[in-house]
């Protein structure tokens, strides 16, 4: 890497997101580690990342508020350097039947998992344009249209939002220098898995080969590195050969 580069992840404190930190910071980025909740997490992230003789520091937002988006890329610009690298992995899911769903639910479910990631991306934006390079990764879902589910249907429009939103702002920013992509992990045992229950746990664990989060973390690497210099607007599965039939 011939340059400093500055990763925010949002959601870095656990699961996925973790594993995405730890990896970007062991490939030489500067790591901002968002969470919204757990500083204990997000702070033990760094501490491995710094272990390990990386640069990470924790930043607190609630993505979903696009003020505390702004100020996110704000404090991370001031203490890190300006960010040229988005993953916007920071999701939530409730599950519930459409008729039981209620429209604050959906409401945050949809703030949080589709318009968090477009806020930070409308902060971090102008700081890749000057950069004259990004590169933006959304965390999408299988439920995001290639393979649905039922009774997660906020979820599911939120997940498929980003693959609208990775294919527009990937022609808009093509001349930039900046990239953007969608992951799509199959299964990955996390708290957002387990929080569907134990009847959609058993579900996911008999159709899905489980896949480790560091699965995720490689493919994400790959996208934010210079061999990926020409993929973009691209949703990749990371899955072993997709759902198994049963
Ligand atoms: N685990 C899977 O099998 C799977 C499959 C497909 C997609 N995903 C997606 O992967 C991403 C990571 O999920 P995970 O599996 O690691 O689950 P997880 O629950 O461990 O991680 C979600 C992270 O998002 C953070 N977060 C939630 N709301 C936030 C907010 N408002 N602001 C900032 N951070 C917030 C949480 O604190 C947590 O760190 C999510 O977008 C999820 O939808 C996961």
């Amino acid at each position: 890497m011939s340059r400093r580069r500055v990763a925010i992840v949002t959601g870095g404190g656990r699961g996925i997101g973790a594993a995405v930190c730890e990896r970007l910071a062991s490939d030489g980025f500067a790591v901002a580690v968002n969470y919204a909740r757990s500083a204990d997490a997000a702070a033990g992230v760094v501490a491995r990342i710094e272990e390990n003789g990386g640069e990470a520091r924790a930043f607190e937002a609630d993505i979903a508020d696009p003020a505390q988006a702004e100020r996110l890329t704000v404090a991370v610009a001031e203490s890190l350097g300006p960010p040229s690298v988005l993953i916007n992995n920071a999701g939530m899911n409730s599950a519930a039947a459409a008729r039981r769903q209620s429209p604050d639910e959906w409401d945050r479910i949809i703030g949080v998992n589709l318009s968090g990631a477009f806020y930070c991306s409308h902060f971090v934006l102008p700081h890749m344009y000057e950069l004259g390079w990004g590169r933006i990764v959304f965390v999408s879902s299988p439920s995001g249209g290639r393979r649905p589910a039922p009774a997660v249907s906020a979820y599911s429009a939120a997940k498929a939002g980003l693959v609208g939103m990775t294919r527009s702002l990937a022609q808009e920013v093509a001349r930039r220098g900046i990239t953007v992509n969608a992951v799509m992990p199959g299964y990955v045992a996390t708290d957002i898995t387990a929080s569907a229950g134990d009847a959609a746990v058993e579900s996911l664990e008999r159709s899905w080969p489980r896949i480790p989060a560091e699965s995720v973390a490689s493919t994400v690497a790959f996208l934010v590195g210079d061999d990926a210099a020409d993929v973009s607007g691209e949703e990749i599965g990371v899955w072993r050969g997709g759902p198994v039939s049963i």
